[in-house]
């Protein structure tokens, strides 16, 4: 069996996460790995419903998804975590879950910058932050805590999204998760 791990790109909203997690899946694909991509929107519709964007519920939701990613990559899943987890302590607690079961697990922080980010607003949230239609958008008007020692930075605005997958991909590599 090839071997799992999660690879959890955490950063704001319009950073990158979900076009490089769908790229590397690809990458992944090709090499003939299993993957999965346990995308934020499609959890919150189903195993998250019903949860805000509360601190708490932000935990809650990390927390679930931190559980569903470790039993995939324990069982030779490349599971792909493109979700913002603005809370060190809810990323530490995941980290500490994958530890608990000697299962990989890869932080990276997708560290677009928020003018960069509301510049491309790609679900109009920063538009809508602006006009006073929401409150509480991570980065802008509630809480990113960065994380301190994220496995892999990656600047996307210098990058090509190719580029971005390429360098996930190479850090996989260098671990020996390939
Ligand atoms: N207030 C607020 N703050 C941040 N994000 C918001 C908010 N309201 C809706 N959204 C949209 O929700 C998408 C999924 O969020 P996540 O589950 O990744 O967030 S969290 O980890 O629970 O904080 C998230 O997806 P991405 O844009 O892909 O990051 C946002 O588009
Ligand atoms: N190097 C890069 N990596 C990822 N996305 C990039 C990069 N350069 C430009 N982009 C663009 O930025 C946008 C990021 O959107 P998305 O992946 O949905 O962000 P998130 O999932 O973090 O909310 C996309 O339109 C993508 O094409």
């Amino acid at each position: 069996m090839t071997t799992g791990a999660t690879v959890w790109l955490t950063g704001l909203p319009s950073a990158g996460k979900t076009t490089i997690a769908h790229e590397l899946a690809g990458l992944l694909r090709a090499d003939g790995h299993r993957v999965e991509v346990l995308d934020g929107d499609e959890i919150r519709e189903f195993i998250s419903a019903g949860l805000g964007f509360s601190r708490e519920d932000r935990h809650t939701n990390v927390q679930r998804i931190g559980f569903v990613a470790e039993l995939l990559a324990r069982n030779g899943v490349k599971a792909l975590v493109p979700v913002i987890a603005p809370y060190a302590d809810s990323r530490d607690a995941v980290r500490g879950r994958h530890e608990a079961n000697a299962t990989p697990y890869l932080e990276i922080h997708v560290a677009t910058p928020v003018e960069v980010c509301s510049e491309r607003d790609v679900k109009g949230l920063y538009a809508k932050q602006a006009a006073g239609e929401l409150t509480g958008l991570t980065g802008v008007d509630d809480p990113y805590e960065q994380p301190e020692k994220p496995d892999l930075r990656i600047e996307s605005q210098n990058q090509t999204v190719q580029e971005s997958a390429a360098a996930v991909h190479a850090l996989l590599s260098e671990r020996s998760l390939l």
